[in-house]
């Protein structure tokens, strides 16, 4: 078991609307990419804000290595970048970057020498003359990181860092992640943008009303439920009936968006959510055994976004009320 960067302990915040976030028991290790999903109003910024010393608790622990949440010590440790992040558009991304680290203390030479290494960093490296109210959105964001990564921290705090963001903008964000996450970085991510949580972390929580539902790898929290795909020739309504009938599982004729539709008509697509390979396994033999040609079986790759759906759907949460 790696070092544990971020520990909290039935970490709670009741607004006094009775909103927040309830009893978040949950560890990251040193170096690990977190992913903290939620819908709307689920309580990650507030998860986020106690964690750098924002807000206080109304119960519970927390520490960021071992030192208390919000302590001079914690707070050494850390970089954040906010939700809508907006800095002093009249000053140039140099002054911005040159003001936060007078904010963390930094040593003039020190921050003569991080600035511009930070600017290159983040992509900014011929714009750091430029005044901010001049930078598009995508560069905004970017210095925003620049000023959370300033002191070097262990463990960065970002909550939608790329929101707003068109695809290039959020292709840039994701490639300063993977390096900071490369170098040892310990990364905790609010976002929506479960495509990029999939590939970037390691492991994720979902939040919803406050509290965790689920937490784990991407494979242990995918790993219930697998799409499988037959492309199957000489199949009738007659034999997929039957089909079902033996096996139980609800096979259905589809369409691939990840293949040509098959030219010949009588050869289709059938889709079946099944629990393991043996299942699979058994439906390819059916499948031959009546005389049915089978083209292919493929394991569809279950997207987070379709897990995520899954486990919100139906369930009351608070951006609904709102
Ligand atoms: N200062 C506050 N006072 C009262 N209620 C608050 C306060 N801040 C947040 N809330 C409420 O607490 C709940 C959680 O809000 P929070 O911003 O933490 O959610 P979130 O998951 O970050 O949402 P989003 O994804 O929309 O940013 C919401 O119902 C919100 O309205």
């Amino acid at each position: 078991m790696r070092e544990a960067a971020i520990e909290t302990q039935l970490l709670s915040k009741e607004y006094g609307n009775g909103r927040g976030c309830r009893d978040v028991t949950i560890t990251v290790g040193k170096g690990e990419a977190f992913g903290f999903l939620g819908p709307n109003g689920a309580g990650k910024s507030t998860f986020v804000k106690m964690l750098v010393g924002l807000i206080a608790p109304s119960s519970g622990q927390a520490s960021i290595f071992g030192h208390r949440i919000g302590s001079m010590e914690a707070n050494a440790c850390i970089g954040y970048l906010p939700e809508l992040y907006r800095c002093q558009e009249w000053l140039t991304g140099l002054e911005v970057l040159q003001l936060h680290a007078r904010l963390c203390r930094m040593d003039k030479t020190a921050a003569q020498r991080r600035i511009p290494e930070l600017l290159e960093e983040v992509g900014l490296g011929q714009r750091g003359k430029d005044r901010v109210k001049h930078y598009s959105k995508g560069m905004q964001q970017r210095l925003g990181l620049a000023c959370a990564l300033i002191n070097k921290p262990q463990v960065v705090f970002l909550d939608e860092p790329s929101s707003a963001l068109d695809p290039v903008g959020r292709a840039e964000v994701r490639s300063i992640l993977e390096r900071l996450k490369a170098k040892g970085v310990t990364i905790f991510l609010n976002s929506h943008l479960l495509g990029d949580v999939e590939a970037l972390c390691d492991r994720m929580a979902l939040l919803n009303d406050g509290v965790i539902l689920r937490h784990g790898t991407a494979a242990e929290l995918l790993s219930k439920r697998s799409t499988w795909l037959f492309k199957v020739g000489g199949c009738s309504p007659f034999l997929l009936s039957w089909l079902n009938e033996q096996t139980g599982f609800q096979l259905h004729e589809t369409v691939n968006q990840e293949a040509a539709s098959p030219e010949d008509e009588s050869v289709v697509w059938l889709e079946a959510e099944l629990d393991n390979e043996e299942q699979a396994g058994w439906l390819n033999f059916l499948i031959i055994e009546q005389g049915m040609i089978l083209y292919e079986a493929t394991r569809k790759k279950e997207r987070l976004e379709g897990w995520f759906m899954d486990a919100v759907s139906g369930l009351s949460h608070r951006g609904e009320k709102e």
